[in-house]
C-alpha cells in the first residue's frame, strides 16, 4: 500500500475528509506542508521518503539511493550519480564526465596530428623542396618555367649559399631566391621549355600507356542530322549538325555566346539525349552512355572538393576510375606524375580552396579539375572552355598537354573562347557553331581557306582565330567588302557544300568486332568494385569533416546547448514531470492531473533535435550536389557516393547526441533511463538527418538549411502533444501523426516516465485520454529505424532521378 495514515489502526480505518473547501485546500497543500487532512485521512508517502507496504512507516531515503513521491522503497541511484540522504533523484554525472573525456581525447588527437605535420611539412619545405629544386638546377636544366601567377624563370641558377631560417630553409642562387611555399624570386629572363619533352610528361604517358594503348583503342565519334530540340522551348537549340570527330585527334568547339556548344558537347557525349538525328560511336550507332567510364568530362566551372589537397582530389578519381587491376601503390605512382606533369607538384599537398577562399590559384584549381579526370585516363576527354581563366603561358601548358594526350590515341574535344594564335594552331580539326547549327567542320589549317572561299579575307598578321571567331558572330564586315556576311549566310554555305555528308558518314562501315570485344572488355575492366568505392568515399568524407573540424565543434556546441537549455527549463520541476489519477479506490485523493509535462517534454526534445541537426545535415548533403553529379557523370557508383556519406554522419549523430543527451538528463532527470532515452534521441536525430537530406535534394542549396529546419519542426510538432493523438484519431488523421518520427519518440518518453508510477497511478487513464500507447519501448525504436531509413532511401532516389535535368 502506498498510501499512509498515521493513525490509522484495524479499528480506526482510512476516512477521507468531506468535500467540503476547507478539507480540498487541506488536502491539497498537503504537499507543502506535509498535513493530511484529520487524523484518519490516508495520504500519499512524501518525496525523499519511503514507506514499506503497510503503510505504518515513513522512512527517510538512505544515501545512494533515491525515494519519488509513493515509493514503496528506495530506489538505487545509477552508477556516477550523487545521492545524498533524503533524495528525490537521481542526478547521473557520469555521461558528463565520459563525455568530457571524450571531447579532450578527441582536442588532443587533433593537436598531436597538427603537430606531427607541422613537423613533417617543414622538414619537407625547407628540406627535401629546395633539395630537389637545387638537384634539378644543378643537373643542368637550361630553365625552370611555372606556370603560377607568383613563381619563376630562371636562367642558369647557380647555388651560392643555403641558409636556414625558423621557417625552412633559404636557398640563394646567382639570380635567384627561393623561400619554402611563400616566395619566389627572380631577376632572370624568361626560357622556353618544350612541355611535351619534359621528364613528367613521359613519366605520365608511360603510366597512362597501361591503360590505354593508343594502337588499338579510341573513341570516334560521327554524327548526322544531330538536333536538340527541348521540351516548350521555341526553336531547336542544335539542328542539323553532321560531321566527325576522329579518334586521337585535338578537337576545338567555337561558337559565340548562345551558339549551342555546351549542348553540342553535352549531347555528343551523352550527358543530353538528342531530339533528332544519330550519334555514332566507332562507327556504331548506339547509346553513348555505355562508354561513360571512358569519357572523361571537365566542366567550365572548377568542381572539385575544396576540403581536399590537390593530390587527394586526383587519388580519389583515379582509386575509383582505374582499372580494378591496379595496386594502389602504382595508383600514388600514376597520380604522382600526372601532378608533375601538371605542374602541381609544389602545391600538391596543398588544400584546394574555393572560389571564396581561395589557396592555389584559379590557374591550378583548374589544372586540378583536368587532372581529375586525366587521372582516370579517359580515351575520350571533353573540356568546357579548360584554358578561361589562365593565364597565357598556363593556357599554352594545358593545350600542350591535351596535344600529347591525343596523339596517345585519346580523343579531345575542347570547347574554346577566344584562343591566342598558338593554341588556335594546336587543335587539329575544328567545330564551328553558330544559332545551334553548323558552319565549319574540318582541318583547322583548312578552315582559312573556306572562308576565303566564301569571299572573307584574312589580315596578314591578325589572329586566324580572332578573324573566325569575328566572322562566325556575324562581325565580318570588315574582312569582305561586299556580299553577305550574315551567319545565316555562313550556315547555307557550308550546307551546299557538305551535303553528302550525312549518308557517307552513316554508311561508313564501323569497328570491326574484335575491336568492340576488346572495348567492351576494357569498359568492364574500369572502376572499383563497390565495396572499395564506398570505402573510398566513407574515407573522404571523413576526411572532409576532419578538415572542417569549426563545423564539427560548432555543432556539438550547439547540442550542447541545445541540451542544456531544456533540462533547465524542466529542472524546477525536480523529475515531478506527471500526475495522474490514485489507484485502488483512492482516486478522490487525487490531486490536479499533470499529462501534459511529459508530452511537452517531448516536444521540446524533437524540437530541438529538429534544429540541432537539419542544418548540418543539409551542409553534408546539399553543397556537393555538383561534385556528385560530376562523379555521377563519369561513371563513380552513386549508392557507393550516398552510402559512404550516410556512413560518415554516423560518428556525428553519435557525438551530437551524445552531447545533447548528457546535459538534458542531467537536469531534465526524466524517469526514462538514460541508455533508453539516449537510444530513442539517437534515432532521433538519424531521421532528422535523413529527412533534412531529402530536402537538401530538393531544394535550391540556398534554401535548403531553412526548408530542413522547417521540416524537423513539423514532424516535432507531429508529436502528438497538441493537438493530442486522441483528438487527432477523432478526425481520423492519426496516420499522419504516425508517419512522423516525432510521435514515437513521444511515445517513448511518455510511456517510459510513467511506467514506473504504475503503483501509484493509473497510468492506462492516462494512456487513454492522451491516446498514446504504453509498453513498446522497442517497436518505437524500430519505427524510428525504419522512418530514418525511408527517409534516406527517397534522398538517395531524389539524388539519381533529378541527375539529368540538374547536371546542365
Ligand atoms: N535544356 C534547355 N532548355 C532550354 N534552352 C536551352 C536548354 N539548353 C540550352 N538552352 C539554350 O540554348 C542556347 C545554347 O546554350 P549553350 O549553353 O549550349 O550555349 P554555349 O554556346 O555553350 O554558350 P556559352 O558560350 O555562353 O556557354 C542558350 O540560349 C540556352 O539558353
Amino acid at each position: 500500500m502506498l498510501l499512509l495514515g498515521p493513525n490509522n489502526t484495524i479499528n480506526a480505518l482510512p476516512q477521507y475528509c468531506t468535500p467540503l473547501l476547507p478539507c480540498l485546500h487541506a488536502r491539497l497543500g498537503q504537499k507543502s506542508c506535509g498535513a493530511p487532512m484529520g487524523p484518519f485521512e490516508p495520504y500519499v508517502c512524501k518525496r525523499g521518503y519511503y514507506c514499506p507496504p503497510g503503510g505504518k512507516e515513513m522512512i527517510i531515503c538512505p544515501s545512494r539511493s533515491y525515494c519519488p513521491e509513493g515509493s514503496v522503497a528506495p530506489l538505487r541511484c545509477s552508477a556516477g550519480s550523487v545521492c545524498k540522504e533524503g533524495s528525490i533523484k537521481s542526478n547521473t554525472w557520469l555521461p558528463l564526465a565520459f563525455l568530457i573525456i571524450i571531447d579532450l581525447a578527441l582536442i588532443a588527437a587533433i593537436m598531436l596530428h597538427w603537430l606531427r605535420k607541422r613537423l613533417a611539412s617543414s622538414r619537407t619545405a625547407g628540406g627535401e623542396k629546395v633539395m630537389s629544386f637545387m638537384n634539378r638546377a644543378r643537373n643542368g636544366a637550361s630553365g625552370y618555367k611555372s606556370l603560377d601567377d607568383d613563381m619563376i624563370a630562371l636562367v642558369e641558377p647557380r647555388i651560392t649559399q643555403i641558409h636556414r631560417q625558423p621557417t625552412g630553409f633559404v636557398a640563394a642562387m646567382e639570380d635567384f631566391t627561393y623561400q619554402p611555399e611563400t616566395l619566389y624570386e627572380s631577376r632572370s629572363g624568361k626560357i622556353e621549355e618544350e612541355v611535351a619533352d619534359t621528364e613528367e610528361l613521359r613519366a605520365f604517358i608511360n603510366s597512362l600507356r597501361r591503360c590505354i594503348d593508343g594502337s588499338q583503342f579510341g573513341l570516334s565519334f560521327a554524327f548526322a542530322d544531330l538536333g536538340f530540340h527541348p521540351k516548350g522551348a521555341a526553336k531547336p537549340v542544335l539542328c542539323g549538325i553532321t560531321g566527325e570527330i576522329k579518334r586521337g585527334s585535338l578537337v576545338g568547339v567555337l561558337g559565340g555566346s548562345g551558339a549551342g556548344k555546351s549542348t553540342f558537347v553535352n549531347v555528343l557525349m551523352g550527358k543530353q539525349i538528342n531530339t533528332g538525328g544519330t550519334v555514332i560511336v566507332n562507327g556504331t550507332v548506339g547509346k553513348v552512355a555505355q562508354y561513360k567510364k571512358i569519357i572523361g568530362y571537365v566542366p567550365q566551372d572548377d568542381v572539385v572538393l575544396p576540403e581536399l589537397t590537390v593530390k587527394e582530389n586526383i587519388l580519389h578519381s583515379a582509386r575509383i576510375r582505374l582499372p580494378s587491376n591496379w595496386s594502389d601503390d602504382d595508383i600514388h605512382k600514376h597520380v604522382d606524375a600526372l601532378i608533375a606533369c601538371l605542374e602541381l607538384s609544389h602545391v600538391k599537398d596543398s588544400l584546394v580552396g574555393s572560389t571564396a577562399r581561395p589557396v592555389i590559384s584559379g590557374g591550378q584549381r583548374k589544372r586540378v579539375s583536368i587532372g581529375m579526370e586525366l587521372a582516370a585516363a579517359p580515351m575520350a576527354l571533353f573540356l568546357d572552355e579548360p584554358t578561361s581563366g589562365l593565364d597565357a603561358t598556363s593556357a599554352g601548358h594545358i593545350m600542350n598537354i591535351l596535344k600529347v594526350l591525343s596523339r596517345l590515341g585519346i580523343t579531345v574535344v575542347t570547347i574554346i573562347h577566344q584562343p591566342r594564335k598558338e593554341i588556335f594552331e594546336t587543335i587539329d580539326d575544328l567545330i564551328l557553331l553558330a544559332n545551334g547549327r553548323l558552319i565549319y567542320q574540318g582541318r583547322e589549317s583548312d578552315a582559312p581557306t573556306f572562308f576565303e572561299r566564301a569571299g572573307f579575307i584574312f589580315p596578314e598578321h591578325a589572329n586566324p582565330a580572332d578573324t573566325i571567331m569575328d566572322i562566325i558572330t556575324g562581325q565580318g564586315r570588315p574582312y569582305k567588302r561586299v556580299g553577305d556576311t550574315s551567319k545565316e549566310a555562313l550556315i547555307e554555305h557550308w550546307q551546299s557544300i557538305s551535303q553528302n555528308r550525312r549518308e557517307e558518314l552513316t554508311t561508313r562501315p564501323g569497328s570491326t568486332t574484335e575491336e568492340n570485344t576488346a572495348l567492351r572488355r576494357s569498359i568492364r575492366r574500369r572502376g572499383a568494385p563497390l565495396h572499395r568505392q564506398i570505402y573510398f568515399c566513407l574515407s573522404r568524407s571523413l576526411l572532409q569533416q576532419y578538415r572542417l573540424k569549426s563545423s564539427w565543434w560548432f555543432e556539438m556546441g550547439i547540442a550542447s546547448l541545445g541540451g542544456f537549455l531544456i533540462g533547465l527549463a524542466l529542472n524546477s520541476k525536480s523529475g515531478a514531470i506527471f500526475v495522474g489519477l490514485y489507484r485502488d479506490n483512492y482516486e478522490i485523493l487525487s490531486s490536479a492531473l499533470d499529462y501534459q509535462t511529459i508530452p511537452i517534454m517531448a516536444l521540446l526534445v524533437a524540437i530541438s533535435i529538429g534544429l540541432i541537426a537539419s542544418s548540418p545535415s543539409v551542409k553534408m548533403f546539399g553543397e556537393e550536389k555538383l561534385i556528385y553529379w560530376r562523379e555521377a557523370a563519369s561513371g563513380h557508383n552513386r549508392l557507393a557516393y550516398y552510402l559512404g556519406k550516410v556512413i560518415s554522419t554516423l560518428p556525428r549523430i553519435l557525438m551530437g547526441c551524445l552531447h545533447f543527451s548528457t546535459f538534458f538528463m542531467l537536469l531534465a532527470t526524466p524517469r526514462i533511463s538514460w541508455p533508453r532515452a539516449f537510444a530513442a534521441n539517437v534515432l532521433y536525430f538519424y531521421c532528422i538527418y535523413g529527412l533534412a537530406s531529402i530536402c537538401s535534394m530538393v531544394t535550391r542549396r540556398e534554401d535548403g538549411p531553412l526548408i530542413a529546419t522547417m521540416a524537423g519542426l513539423i514532424v516535432g510538432i507531429l508529436s502528438g502533444m497538441a493537438p493530442q493523438l486522441s483528438q487527432v484519431a477523432k478526425w481520423h488523421m492519426t496516420w499522419l501523426w504516425r508517419a512522423s518520427p516525432g510521435v514515437w519518440i513521444g511515445e517513448v518518453y511518455f510511456s517510459e516516465d510513467i511506467l514506473p508510477l504504475g503503483d501509484l497511478y493509473q497510468i492506462e487513464d492516462a494512456a487513454r485520454v492522451t491516446g498514446m500507447v504504453l509498453d513498446r519501448y522497442a517497436m518505437d525504436l524500430a519505427i524510428l529505424l525504419v522512418i530514418g531509413t525511408v527517409y534516406r532511401i527517397i534522398a538517395f532516389a531524389e539524388l539519381v532521378l533529378v541527375k539529368r535535368h540538374k547536371q546542365k
